[in-house]
């Protein structure tokens, strides 16, 4: 079990805050997915990219932004980077073709945006917000989803653009191999979620991917569901990664949020809800937690997870175990 913890628990009051007004941290942490070996070559990109991620997502909140609107941002960030699996980068399924998910929520009214399967759109985090803002229902799919995309003026984007020759070659990698992916054994891809608390104390969660390489077309996996993230401003934030049919199976985002409840630390409720599902199913994978206080872990059972944490103004950020960096922000 790999932790990622943060090195200080200072306040970052945000100086406009009147002082009745509650007194809450900005934090903002993000995920790149629950990765197997991530190449040196590769590392230094994924590293840029999620640590360029984190900080625009504490910008936003710093800026005023509401937790929906940092981790909406962060996410897009990352959506737009070939180095992760969502958006622009994500994995193929069986047919060649991208079918992404991705979901939202805020946890001042636990309102909640989710999209799945969807093909030619570029920021799927954006069209999961448009649902949850837009329409009286917390979930759309496929054909349906995309008709609102359009309804909603999101241009769309041709499918080639959004593939990649790496993605094209992990595909054939993957069907020379063997077919799916199993529990135990994921391969490196890249999903993303982030998690954020704003000014006034409430907290949201935001994931998306393009799922698992070689699934079949029209699965669809954890991402767009309470057990990919979940957010309730009286517990905290979650966004998870790994094998989405073990994170289905066991509701990993809100069995995390069950222990912060029993009146866990973030760090024995991450602990406890992923290995729970290591023992029960053998399913690897990583979440990121905020709690309504601000404390965060970043925690992981697959062999490494990229992350990034903002709080107090200071970057850590990390792949493997035992190597968190920590850097101040630039100020701009
Ligand atoms: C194989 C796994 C660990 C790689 C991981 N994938 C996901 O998180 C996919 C998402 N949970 C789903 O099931 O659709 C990744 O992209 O890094």
């Amino acid at each position: 079990m790999a932790t990622a913890r943060p090195s200080s628990c200072g306040r970052d009051s945000v100086p406009a805050t009147p002082r009745a007004s509650i007194d809450v941290s900005l934090v903002v942490v993000v995920h790149g997915g629950g990765a197997s070996n991530i190449s040196p070559g590769r590392k230094e990109l994924v590293s840029e990219g999620i640590a360029k991620a984190a900080t625009e997502g504490y910008n936003i909140l710093k800026a005023g932004g509401s937790a929906v609107d940092a981790v909406e941002g962060a996410v897009t960030m990352l959506e737009n980077d070939p180095e992760f699996n969502a958006g622009y980068g994500s994995v193929l399924n069986a047919d060649g073709d991208i079918e992404m998910d991705a979901s939202i929520m805020d946890g001042k009214d636990l309102s909640a945006g989710a999209v799945s399967a969807v093909r030619c759109i570029a920021n799927p985090v954006k069209l999961a917000r448009l649902v949850m803002e837009k329409t009286p229902h917390c979930f759309l799919t496929g054909r349906g989803a995309e008709k609102f995309a359009a309804d909603m003026g999101i241009p769309q984007t041709p499918a080639e653009k959004l593939i990649t020759e790496r993605t094209k070659k992990h595909l054939e990698k993957e069907k020379l191999e063997k077919g799916a992916q199993k529990a135990d054994c994921p391969k490196n891809s890249g999903t993303v979620g982030a998690v954020a608390l704003d000014c006034k104390g409430n907290l949201a969660y935001a994931t998306s991917t393009g799922g698992i390489v070689n699934k079949m077309v029209g699965r669809v996996g954890d991402s767009p569901s309470g057990a990919g993230g979940y957010a309730d401003n009286n517990l905290g934030a979650v966004s998870t990664t790994g094998h989405g049919e073990s994170i289905l199976k066991v509701n990993l985002a809100r069995l995390a949020l069950f222990h912060v409840e029993q009146g866990k630390t973030v760090d024995e409720a991450a602990t406890l809800a992923l290995d729970y599902m290591k023992s029960k199913l053998k399913g690897l994978g990583g979440l990121i937690l905020i709690n309504k206080t601000g404390d965060w872990v970043a925690k992981w059972t697959s062999a490494s997870m990229p992350w990034a944490a903002v709080k107090n103004g200071k970057l850590q950020a990390g792949i493997d175990l035992c190597e968190t960096k920590t850097r101040n922000l630039p100020t701009c």
